[in-house]
C-alpha cells in the first residue's frame, strides 16, 4: 500500500530562455512527445504538465514558456509572469542553459531563482561541443553564479545523462502521496495536444513568413470506436500566409497534416483521421481549403 512516508511526489519547473531546449528536455524525461519543439524560438505558450510516475515517485513537470525581454507586448509579459509564478509554486527548479553560452536573458532568469528550494542547473546541448574539455571551466564559472543544488551537463536531444538527471531530481522530491493516476502523462487533454502537435508542424514546416499570430483551433474531436476523428483549423491573418501554408498543389499542408497525424497516433496509441483547414481570421469559412489525411490505409 502507498502511504505518504514511502512515496515521493513533487512539482518541478523547467525554466530557461527561449530555444535552450526546455521542451525537448521535458519530452526526453517523460519519454513521450507531449511538448512542442521547434527551431523557431518561443513556440511554447502554455504551461504543460508532463507526469512521470513509478512505484514510489511521481515527478510533475511544469514546462514554462521561454523567458524573454526583447518584446513587451501583452503575450510576452504574460509569459514572463508565468515563469515567475511557476518558480514560486514548485518544489524543485530546473534552470536550463546552453553549453558555453550565458547571455543577458540567462542572467535575468538567474535573478528570479529562489534561494529557498533546490535549483538544478541543466547545461544542455553538450553534443554540439567538439572539445568536451572546454566544459570544465564553464562549469566552474557557472557554479560561482548561484548555489545550485547540482550542475549537470546533458544532451536532451540525444538523451545523454537524462537518467542521471532523473536520479538527482528524485533525491529532492518531497514525501507525498501521488497526485495523479499512474497512467496520466499530462493533465492537458487530448484535444489540447492535438492542437499543439499541429502547431509544432506548422512552425517547423513553414518559413519565417508565418508569424506567431497563426493559431490552431480544434473544431471537432470525436471518438469513433478506436478512431479519433479530428477536424482542425489553422487561422492566419492574410491570404498570402494561407497560400504559403498550403504550398504548391497543397503539398506543404499535406506534409504538415501527415506529420501531425503520425505524432498524434503515437501519443494516443490509436488511429487518427485528421482534417485540416486553413482559414483567414476575418472568417470566410467558405473559402477554406480542405485537406483530408486518411488515418488508415
Ligand atoms: N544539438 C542539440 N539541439 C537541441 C538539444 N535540445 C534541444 N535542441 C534543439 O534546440 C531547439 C529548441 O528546442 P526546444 O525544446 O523547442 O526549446 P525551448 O527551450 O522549449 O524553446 P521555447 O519553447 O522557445 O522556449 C530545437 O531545434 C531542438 O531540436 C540538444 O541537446 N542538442
Amino acid at each position: 500500500m502507498i502511504t505518504h512516508t514511502n512515496h515521493h511526489t513533487g512539482y518541478i519547473a523547467i525554466v530557461g530562455r527561449p530555444n535552450v531546449g526546455k521542451s525537448t528536455l521535458l519530452n526526453g524525461l517523460i519519454k513521450q512527445k507531449i511538448s512542442i519543439t521547434s527551431r523557431k524560438a518561443q513556440t511554447t505558450r502554455h504551461r504543460i504538465n508532463g507526469i512521470l510516475t513509478d512505484q514510489q515517485f511521481q515527478f510533475i513537470f511544469v514546462d514554462t514558456p521561454g523567458f524573454q525581454n526583447q518584446y513587451t507586448n501583452q503575450l510576452n509579459s504574460t509569459m514572463n509572469r508565468v515563469v515567475t509564478q511557476s518558480i514560486q509554486d514548485v518544489d524543485i527548479v530546473l534552470f536550463v542553459i546552453e553549453a558555453m553560452r550565458f547571455d543577458n536573458r540567462d542572467h535575468l532568469i538567474l535573478k528570479l531563482l529562489p534561494a529557498n528550494k533546490p535549483v538544478i542547473l541543466v547545461i544542455n546541448k553538450i553534443d554540439k561541443l567538439a572539445d568536451k574539455k572546454r566544459l570544465l571551466p564553464f562549469l566552474e564559472e557557472m557554479s560561482r553564479l548561484f548555489t545550485f543544488a547540482a550542475i549537470i551537463p546533458v544532451s536532451a536531444a540525444k538523451k545523454n545523462q537524462l537518467p542521471v538527471l532523473i536520479d538527482i531530481i528524485r533525491s529532492y522530491l518531497p514525501e507525498n502521496l501521488p497526485l495523479f493516476d499512474e497512467d496520466t502523462i499530462t493533465d492537458r487533454n487530448e484535444r489540447f495536444h492535438a492542437a499543439e502537435l499541429l502547431r509544432e508542424k506548422l512552425f517547423r514546416l513553414t518559413g519565417e513568413e508565418i508569424p506567431y499570430s497563426a493559431s490552431v483551433v480544434i473544431d471537432q474531436f470525436k471518438l469513433d470506436g478506436h478512431l479519433r476523428r479530428i477536424s482542425a483549423a489553422i487561422i492566419v491573418e492574410k491570404a498570402n500566409q494561407k497560400a504559403i501554408i498550403i504550398g504548391k498543389n497543397g503539398e506543404n499542408l499535406k506534409t504538415i497534416a501527415t506529420q501531425a497525424r503520425k505524432d498524434m497516433e503515437r501519443l494516443f496509441g490509436d488511429k487518427v483521421f485528421l482534417e485540416v483547414w486553413v482559414k483567414i481570421r476575418n472568417g470566410w469559412a467558405d473559402n477554406a481549403t480542405i485537406l483530408k489525411t486518411l488515418g488508415y490505409d
